[in-house]
């Protein structure tokens, strides 16, 4: 959709090789906690390279609505804080578009102040589950009145004399481990967070970087991440890294369309975000790191990608799921130019996105030719080689801008063009896709093809 309501067609079709650099838009994750982060400072930190997508511009808006200034001046977003605690009531309902990780986080954050705040979202975030926040919320002493089955629009009442909790997560959720932490920022004491398998670790970085006392242990029961309450965090001056889920999309675009050779300059390569690119390269593709380096204590490279005629399907390992959760519809473009089959299974969190990503993709592939099984939890594509998808189809998206960007990367390689019903969710974190994957050859236009 785009801002004012109207879906926006779009489809890809076959081109030439996909050539040149690629220089993707900045991590979604570490821009949501940086505008949260900065807006819990006493003071002012200043953020270069954020995403401007609009997951996160409205997330920026909430800040404000708490008592945060956050503006851009010339390249840098500048944000001034109000301290843990400080948050003041919003006057209006807060609403957080697309945005899972915005909504959460901010829930977290505001639930153990003494104020009352009612959250929104667009069609696609009022359907996705949140009683996996406000469960936990509930132990700090918030209280949420939602739709029926924990569903936005929801009130939050922050608990006026907050405890701090021990929670293990039910769910791998990076979310959910965060909107405890940050509700633990603003209680007296000690709040545990146990998660069994590993999420992206972003949060426990960078609270540490504002001046909070993190800590983790590996232990048999899991990740036993412990927050000490109530610190003063101090503001930041970050540069955040650029975004390892959307340089996904010209990678795999690469691997699957001939005589492609594409560099991805710059990507953080945290092992708990960097599953795919090794899962890629598991498959057979032609996908190097090249200049590993360190900035800002975490691993980064330029990635290249090279036309790879000889995919392979794989056993996906599912202990490698939470380090590439966002991937799999983009994966599953790939093993569908690849031979043999990809089984892609401890991946139930996929159905609880922007849409049911299993069934999103999986509908759209045998659409396009492909043969796809599933289960609860698990996925396999039947891959028909290298040029041998048939394509020729609308897809629907279902407001999920992973689902668009993946059918768009299908649509450079099929036989026949891939026509979205609407490419408008493109813009919730990936701004720029269309101008630069069209940069590097690809064939994007608007609107709907003649034989799709
Ligand atoms: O914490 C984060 O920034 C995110 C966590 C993941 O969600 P879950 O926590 O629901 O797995 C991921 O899908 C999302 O894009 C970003
Ligand atoms: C799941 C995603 O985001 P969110 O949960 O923040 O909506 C995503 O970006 O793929």
């Amino acid at each position: 959709m785009s801002a004012h309501g109207t879906p926006i067609p779009m489809s890809s079709e076959r081109g030439g090789a996909l050539t040149g650099e690629a220089h993707v838009p900045g991590d979604k994750s570490i821009s949501h906690r940086s505008l949260i982060l900065g807006a819990l400072s006493v003071g002012e930190t200043k953020v270069t390279g954020l995403l401007e997508g609009q997951d996160v511009l409205d997330t920026g808006k909430a800040m404000r609505a708490f008592g945060a200034e956050v503006e851009k001046r010339g390249e840098t977003w500048h944000v001034h804080g109000v301290g843990v605690g400080g948050f003041s009531e919003p006057d209006n309902v807060i609403d957080c578009g697309n945005a899972g990780t915005g909504v959460r986080l901010i829930m977290g954050a505001m639930a153990t102040s003494p104020i009352v705040a009612t959250f929104t979202g667009d069609a696609s975030l009022n359907k996705r589950p949140m009683a996996r926040v406000t469960d936990p919320l509930a132990l700090f002493g918030a209280r949420a009145y939602g739709r029926s089955g924990g569903r936005l629009p929801m009130t939050i009442v922050g608990a006026a004399s907050p405890v701090p909790v021990r929670y293990a997560t039910p769910m791998p959720s990076a979310q959910v481990k965060s909107a405890v932490l940050l509700a633990g920022l603003n209680a007296p004491g000690e709040t545990v967070v146990i998660e069994r398998e590993a999420t992206r670790d972003h949060s426990e970085r960078m609270l540490t970087g504002f001046g909070a006392s993190v800590t983790t242990e590996e232990t048999p029961e899991g990740r036993v991440i412990t927050l000490v309450g109530q610190p003063e965090l101090k503001p930041q001056t970050i540069v955040v890294p650029r975004d390892p889920s959307s340089a996904a999309f010209p990678v795999c675009a690469a691997l699957i369309v001939e005589g492609s050779d594409v560099l991805v300059p710059n990507i953080g390569l945290n092992p708990t975000r960097a599953g795919l690119f090794f899962t890629l390269q598991d498959m057979g593709a032609d996908l190097t790191f090249e200049n590993m380096r360190e900035e800002g204590g975490e691993p980064v490279a330029d990635l290249r990608a090279r036309f790879s005629p000889n995919l392979k399907g794989i056993e996906v390992p599912p202990e490698r799921a939470a380090s590439m959760i966002d991937e799999y519809p983009v994966l599953s473009v790939v093993a569908a130019c690849a031979e043999g089959i990809t089984h892609m299974p401890g991946v139930k969190e996929l159905r609880v996105k922007e849409s049911d990503r299993i069934d999103a993709m999986a509908t759209g592939l045998r659409a396009a030719g492909v043969a796809v099984d599933e289960g609860e939890d698990w996925w396999t594509v039947h891959g028909c080689g290298h040029g041998a998808v048939p394509g020729g189809v609308t897809v629907k998206t279902h407001l999920d801008h992973r689902i668009a960007m993946s059918f768009l990367v299908l649509g450079m390689a099929s036989k026949a063009p891939i026509t979205l019903d609407d490419g408008g969710a493109i813009a919730t974190s990936f701004p720029i896709f269309e101008g630069l994957m069209t940069g590097l050859g690809a064939r994007i236009t608007r609107g709907a093809t003649e034989n799709a």
